[in-house]
């Protein structure tokens, strides 16, 4: 049942109505985003730290302040360690059930500190091998795309040729196979993962913005957000090939063997060197848990599965949206070209090291994830009754908590120039001013993005060969100025977007 539209002021917290600025109805079917609501509020509860918010049928707590912010996710992350499920699975049987998306409790902390190792800065440089020979193969292709057109150039769809790069790299780093999907872009593979990448459909519209409402709903009537046949092929494949790993028959360069060697415990953990300032913050230790008992074969796979998923959305959205990015604004572009220049070797190769070096590289990037962060708000429920005395505020037990990182990352106050794309936001300095919970493009504390290195690393190494070999400009049909499209909570590129690329080499 929805709670009347005063149920926060009835119980003495600050409440905003964000439902004057866009009605449900706008939002499911597309016409305004969560973000329209989100930014209403923020920009409509002043000084307040925190309000209420009725997002029918849920009453929710929406924070502003940043160190209130802190100690949800991180001083405090004891009471707030789910999230809601964020993508339906009506079949809770399902092997993918259990990916750390969606694991809840105890069941989530002891897989989360199983899998941790598998994300070391060693184990990111070893990734390396795959974002270069694949990275290079992709380029060629391109490369040969522009010889063959009369102008020289080759115009691309941003979405399908982006994902022919990332599904064939989380192909060999998840699943240690070559798919052929760079030659060919209709591979059974390639085919099979779009149809569960692509979520462009009125459909998918209505189910993300609807299913963290209504999951009840969405389970009584079996409704999934994935594509099932797609999933049921991967959750196949991984199987068959888990089990050859453990007859000894294959060993691969990739997560899923490193997620058996975690099993085995023979994976160093995350040394303190190596955690990011949100890591720090919370502290996060490898614990001596039982690794054999929590990594069984099912939970191995599903994590196969979630890190093939977020390789393939979230990393392909950073790509497309740089190179878009890059094309509008072309004295970005060229000293972007000039910086990387410097490390990309006469093969087309970078190392790791030279790239994590590249400063420009590094604003660049992070400017495109503040505009389009991995997700534009991101939620915890409360576990057990909250109480901030210093701030005032109370979450009790199962209330829902909303982080708008989407209003976050446009706020004046943060950014000076919000609307637009300006890396200069994040130069060393500026960054080292600001408080570190402006940024949250892949979320904050324990349960952050797990793939956020693999991530950084595979989106910078192609975006260094891209603008090295290629000049990016739009085409006619390409929007501008820089826009994006929110489906639920996730940014993804205008529809059909179109670039060029002109040869350089
Ligand atoms: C640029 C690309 C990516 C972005 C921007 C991104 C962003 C995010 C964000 C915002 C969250 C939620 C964090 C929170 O609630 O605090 C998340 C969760 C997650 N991401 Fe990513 N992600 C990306 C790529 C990846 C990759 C490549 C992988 C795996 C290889 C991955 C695996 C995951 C997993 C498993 C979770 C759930 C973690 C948990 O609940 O413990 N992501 N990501």
């Amino acid at each position: 049942k929805t709670p009347k539209p005063s149920w926060w002021k009835d119980h003495g917290i600050p409440e905003i109505d964000p439902s004057t600025s866009s009605s449900l109805f706008d939002i499911v079917f597309g016409n305004k985003s969560m973000n329209d609501r989100d930014d209403y509020t923020y920009n409509n509860m002043g000084s307040n730290k925190f309000c209420g918010v009725i997002e029918s049928p849920t009453p929710i707590i929406f924070l502003k302040d940043l160190d209130l912010i802190k100690n949800v996710l991180i001083k405090d992350f004891d009471h707030f360690t789910d999230r809601r499920h964020p993508f339906p699975i009506a079949d809770k049987t399902a092997v993918f059930s259990k990916n750390l998306g969606d694991l809840q409790g105890d069941e989530w902390k002891n897989v989360r500190q199983s899998v941790s190792p598998t994300f070391t800065t060693g184990k990111m440089r070893k990734m390396m091998e795959h974002f270069n020979s694949v990275g290079q193969e992709w380029i060629e292709m391109l490369q040969s795309k522009a010889k063959e057109s009369s102008t020289g150039a080759a115009i691309i769809d941003a979405n399908s040729c982006i994902n022919q790069y990332t599904i064939e790299v989380i192909a060999n780093a998840v699943f240690g196979m070559n798919t052929g999907t760079i030659q060919n872009p209709n591979s059974i593979f390639a085919q099979k993962a779009a149809r569960i990448a692509n979520m462009d459909k009125i459909t998918d519209m209505i189910k993300m913005n609807l299913s963290p409402r209504y999951p009840k709903i969405f389970t009584m009537l079996g409704i999934e957000m994935f594509d099932k046949e797609g999933i049921q092929f991967f959750t196949n494949i991984l199987r068959q090939s888990l089990e050859a790993r453990l007859k000894g028959e294959v060993i691969r360069n990739d997560f899923q063997q490193l997620l058996i060697d975690a099993r085995k415990g023979v994976l160093k953990g995350i040394g303190s060197d190596e955690l990011d300032i949100f890591e720090k913050d919370a502290e996060i230790k490898s614990s001596s848990i039982n690794k054999e008992k929590y990594l069984t074969d099912d939970i191995i796979i599903a994590q196969s599965l979630v890190f093939f998923l977020a390789g393939l959305t979230g990393v392909s959205n950073t790509i497309a949206f740089a190179a878009y990015a890059l094309a509008l604004q072309p004295d970005i572009q060229e000293r972007l070209r000039e910086e990387v220049g410097k490390v990309v070797k006469e093969d087309g190769s970078v190392d790791y090291d030279d790239l994590t070096q590249l400063t420009y590289l590094d604003m660049v990037v992070c400017e495109v994830l503040r505009k389009f962060p991995g997700m534009f708000r991101l939620e915890r429920v409360c576990e057990k009754d909250y109480h901030d005395t210093e701030s005032g505020l109370f979450v009790p037990k199962k209330g829902v908590v909303i982080i708008p990182v989407h209003s976050i990352h446009n706020d004046p106050k943060y950014y000076e120039y919000p609307e637009k794309f300006y890396p200069e936001h994040f130069t060393p300095e500026k960054k080292a001013e600001r408080s570190p919970y402006a940024f949250q493009a892949f979320g904050v504390g324990p349960r952050n993005c797990i793939g956020m290195r693999f991530a950084l690393i595979e989106s910078k190494a192609v975006i260094a060969k891209l603008v090295h070999y290629f000049r990016i400009e739009p085409t006619e049909k390409t929007p501008s100025p820089l826009q994006g499209r929110v489906m639920g909570a996730l940014p993804f590129i205008p529809a059909d977007l179109e670039l060029k690329l002109i040869s350089l080499k």
